[in-house]
């Protein structure tokens, strides 16, 4: 706050501010004098009666505690707050405010006279009473009294007025004092505000020691900074110009070079090469290739130095790298250390804040202190003056002696802060003393960091210059080098010159054959394709020729076939011996009776009773041939039926003796039946394109001379054979039902529907099924898609039932009708074929549903397989002698024409053979004479004469398979 500006509302007292005239102080002053005077004085007049008011002397002592507590001021100038300090001016208002009259009289200013002599009018207020008292103890001496009282009183009010005018006096000289004090005062503070202005001038001097500090400071930042940034601008300008200096330009211009040459290098060899390996297929002696291996050699040699130059150059790059790191991190310590110089700056900043903050406090309270003691000085002035004046004065001065004493302890109290506030300046002055020592160490360690900085940096520079310097020289021998070997390719290229326009030539020949080459190409593909044409219509015309040759051969073939089944006989018979079961091994009639030829395969031997009887058959199986041998023998028939023949395969035999698993067989072991499908099906598919063919399969069981439907859906519905309507003369069953197989798996659908019909109609189906005969009848169906011919042939294939003599097995009721029926269906089939082998005008296939049935297979051109089963054991000889008997009297028999045999069925007057002449029921008891004299061979021992036909027949048939017999024979 300057002296003289605006009214100090806060912190400055009052009675020190610019509102109130110097006068008015002056008068305060001398009201609170006058006041306290004039108290006593009414004390002293009112004899100690009358006394203040308690409120007003509280008051005044309140007004005193506040003027003069150093609480209340150093309070205010504590807080510094002044909005909410209490002044002193209000203070004063506020005690003025309590006491109006006090007021009135204070603020008369003892001018008005009326009011100043109301105070002895009203302090003498109580008079009357009091001349009353003095009237009521004494009159006449009181008179007196009164009068003396009066005169005192006249003396009091003229020494009154006397010294109301002295004190107006004294008010005058004291206004005068007041202003001259007040005009000192200006000067004073004027003089203040100098010395104000010269302690902040002081403080400005004593500032620029640290001013100058923060400045040097500063400066020196600043030339660090500059430092820095030149030592940056200079690791930049390094680092850019790490590829920039001369020598690293003359470097990178003799790299590029040492590049390009190297690529010339190349090229030239690469060149050379190829002249060499072009050169190498026409002169291999050529008398330069020594030189040329040499010179090979000698790239070969420069080129491995340049390698190891280059992994050289490569070494040395980390190094580059390494150092160039160390500048990095150099520089990134340089920045460090200029964080911390910024970081210390910003401290002494603060700290410089701080204490100018620290020290306008102690400028402000140094200047009230002096203010204070201005003020107190100026009481001290008042006391002495009054102490002049009066005895009033004299206690006036004594009070403000009181007062002073309380200033003087404001003053040690001031004095006290003041020295607080130098021991914070002077912390403050070590503050700044350690900063500064730290700014020192700051510096000390940024010098250090520069000249470590300056010795990397001449390190590196040094460095940068040697690596440039190798690189240079190493760089300049490269190149000599590579010239050297520049010049020596050169000339090589020179030597090589004459070879290689050798080649040229060479390979201007070659470029015209490839350019004329496209020409011959075409020219010669327009000749192979005419003559590819041509072979084609040549080879065209060969294969319709050979398709002609293969129908041909087709149809003779057939022919062939057809001759050769029917030189094997249109009715052959093989007997297939079954094996010894182990349950009856070790029976007493487990003995072993048969025997057979090694050398021949179709005569059978047979022990009986000491006598060795022979059987010629067409084929005669051991107990050890598989199925599959025996299909093999019979597949030739079953193909004759995809010609158009009918064809019968009938298993004859004992009960037992595996007629069932010849035809049938077992599931993984399966016999004709199963094979002679899947041959068809192989076959029909081999001539699908030619011909479509149609494979429908029947089932029929004859039990008891009964037919029955083993695939219609009721299979114990009776069946019947009738003559077809449509005038063919064939045989047809009416309600026979007919599946169409397309493959095996169909195949095996239709034996498991049969079979599982056959189970149905029966009640015990093995009993049953050995006394019935089963008959599966494939009918195969063609048509020629190119021609439009028609071929139809059936199979039958027949699994008869056993045969057995009633006799021997005792059979009675409805087994002995079973066997009646078996044995004259036998008999009836053995009537057939020996009417056949007579050829007989009659042969009574109606005897019996099963020759009934089977007139087709057994009638004309039609091939008769009958597979006769027997037993190998002891006792089971007079069946098998039986069997074999039978089988060589079918043997004996040709099948005649169909036209022949409908003739002879016609004509039925020839004579049918009967049961018993067949004997077919007890074939082993009374065998008939066989018609044949192949027959007769049976029973007897072998014989050459009795093998004749059968031997003559199988001879024929060889001759014919090699060709050296006409067909007609
Ligand atoms: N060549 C053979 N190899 C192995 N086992 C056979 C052979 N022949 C027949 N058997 C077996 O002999 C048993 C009887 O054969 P199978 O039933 O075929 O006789 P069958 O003549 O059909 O009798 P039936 O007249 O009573 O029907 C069967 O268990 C069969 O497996």
């Amino acid at each position: 706050v300057e002296p003289g500006g605006p009214p100090g509302d806060g912190g400055v007292p009052e009675v020190w501010g610019t509102s109130r005239s110097g006068e008015d102080s002056v008068k305060v002053l001398d009201r609170r004098g006058l006041r306290s005077c004039r108290a006593e004085r009414k004390q002293r007049r009112g004899g100690g009666v009358r006394k203040l008011p308690d409120s007003r002397k509280r008051v005044q002592v309140q007004r005193s505690s506040t003027l003069h507590n150093p609480v209340v001021m150093f309070s205010t100038r504590k807080t510094w707050d002044l909005d909410h300090a209490p002044c002193l001016q209000e203070l004063w208002k506020k005690d003025i405010s309590l006491d109006a009259s006090s007021v009135d009289f204070l603020m008369s200013d003892g001018e008005d006279e009326g009011s100043f002599l109301s105070l002895p009018t009203a302090a003498f207020s109580h008079r009357p009473s009091l001349s009353t008292e003095l009237s009521e103890t004494n009159a006449p001496s009181q008179q007196q009294l009164i009068q003396a009282l009066q005169d005192k009183v006249c003396d009091f009010q003229a020494r009154l007025r006397s010294e109301e005018v002295s004190r107006h006096l004294l008010l005058q000289q004291l206004k005068e004092r007041s202003i001259r004090e007040e005009a000192c005062l200006q000067r004073r503070s004027e003089d203040r505000a100098q010395g104000v202005r010269v302690l902040q001038l002081s403080d400005r001097l004593r500032c620029p020691e640290e001013e100058q500090l923060v400045t040097r400071l500063h400066t020196q930042v600043e030339e660090l900074e500059e430092k820095l940034s030149d030592q940056t601008q200079v690791v930049e300008r390094l680092r850019s110009e790490l590829g920039a200096t001369d020598l690293e330009k003359q470097l990178e211009l003799l790299l590029v070079e040492n590049q390009r040459l190297k690529q010339e290098l190349k090229s030239c060899r690469s060149s050379e090469l190829q002249s060499l390996d072009a050169a190498a297929e026409n002169c291999s002696h050529c008398p330069h290739r020594q030189d040329v291996e040499s010179l090979q050699r000698q790239v070969s040699l420069w080129e491995n130095q340049a390698r190891q130059r280059e992994r050289r150059l490569a070494e040395l790059e980390p190094e580059l790298l390494e150092k160039t790191s160390r500048v990095e991190s150099l520089r990134r310590q340089l920045e460090e250390s200029r964080r911390q110089l910024e970081e210390s700056r910003r401290q002494l900043e603060e700290s410089r804040r701080r204490q100018e903050e620290a020290e306008r406090k102690l400028s402000l309270r140094l200047r009230e202190c002096e203010e204070e003691l201005a003020r107190q000085a100026r009481v001290q002035y008042v006391t002495q003056t009054v102490e002049v004046d009066s005895a009033d004065s004299l206690r006036a001065m004594a009070e403000l002696q009181t007062k002073n004493a309380g200033l003087q302890e404001q003053l040690c109290v001031q004095r006290t802060l003041l020295r607080e506030l130098e021991n914070q300046l002077h912390e403050s002055q070590r503050t700044c003393a350690q900063l500064r020592t730290q700014i020192l160490v700051y510096e000390g360690e940024m010098e250090r960091a520069q000249g470590q900085l300056e010795v990397e940096m001449q390190n590196l520079e040094e460095e940068k210059n040697r690596v440039i310097e190798e690189a240079f020289v190493r760089a300049e021998s490269e190149m000599k080098a590579v010239h050297e070997n520049l010049a020596g390719v050169r000339m090589n290229l020179l030597s090589l010159q004459p070879a290689l326009r050798t080649l040229t030539c060479d390979y201007n020949c070659l470029k015209r054959q490839v350019q004329e080459f496209p020409f011959m190409l075409d020219k010669a593909i327009t000749e192979a394709k005419q003559e590819i044409c041509q072979v084609i219509s040549e080879v065209s015309s060969t294969n319709q020729e050979l398709l002609c040759k293969y129908k041909r051969e087709m149809n003779l073939r057939k022919k062939c076939h057809n001759e050769l089944v029917r030189l094997k006989g249109n009715i052959r018979v093989f007997c297939r011996v079954r094996p010894a079961s182990p349950e009856v091994q070790d029976s007493a009639d487990s003995k072993n009776m048969l025997s057979f030829d090694s050398e021949d395969d179709a005569v059978l031997y047979l022990s009986n009773k000491g006598k060795m009887m022979t059987f010629d058959l067409d084929r005669v199986f051991p107990p050890k041939a598989t199925q599959e041998e025996v299909f093999q023998e019979v597949q030739s028939l079953v193909t004759s039926c995809i010609d158009g023949f009918n064809v019968c395969i009938f298993a004859y035999g004992q009960t037992g003796s595996g007629k069932t698993f010849t035809m049938e067989g077992a599931v993984d072991n399966p016999g004709i039946n199963q094979r002679a499908l899947r041959l068809l099906f192989s076959e029909v598919t081999d001539k699908a394109p030619d011909w479509d063919y149609r494979i429908s399969v029947s089932m029929v069981e004859i039990y008891n001379e009964t037919l029955r439907n083993l695939l219609g859906e009721n299979p114990s519905d009776k069946l019947d054979i009738k003559m077809n309507p449509d005038g063919s003369g064939q045989l047809y069953v009416p309600g026979l039902t007919e599946i169409t197989v397309q493959s095996p798996e169909d195949i095996n659908r239709v034996f498991e529907l049969g079979f599982m019909n056959r189970a149905t109609a029966c009640t015990n189906l093995n009993e049953h099924s050995s006394r019935s005969h089963a008959l599966l009848i494939i009918t195969v169906s063609g048509v020629n898609s190119a021609t439009g011919n028609r071929t139809q042939g059936k199979l039958n294939l027949v699994d008869l039932a056993g045969s057995e003599r009633i006799g021997r097995s005792g059979a009675e009721g409805s087994r002995l009708r079973e066997a009646q029926c078996i044995n004259k269906s036998l008999s009836a089939l053995g009537d057939v074929i020996n009417a056949l082998r007579g050829r007989h005008a009659h042969v009574p296939f109606r005897n019996s549903r099963l020759t009934y049935l089977l007139q087709d297979s057994l009638n004309g051109d039609s091939k008769t397989l009958m597979m006769v089963q027997v037993s190998p054991l002891s006792g089971n000889m007079s069946e098998s002698i039986c069997s074999l008997k039978f089988a060589q009297r079918v043997r004996s028999v040709e099948l005649m024409s169909s036209s022949s045999s409908r003739r002879h069925e016609n004509s039925s007057t020839s004579s049918s053979p009967t049961h018993d002449s067949v004997e077919l029921d007890s074939p082993p008891v009374t065998p008939l004479p066989l018609p044949i004299s192949r027959a007769s061979s049976a029973g007897s021992s072998l014989s050459s004469a009795s093998r004749t036909p059968s031997s003559s027949r199988r001879r024929s048939q060889s001759q014919l398979s090699t060709g050296r017999l006409k067909l007609t024979a």
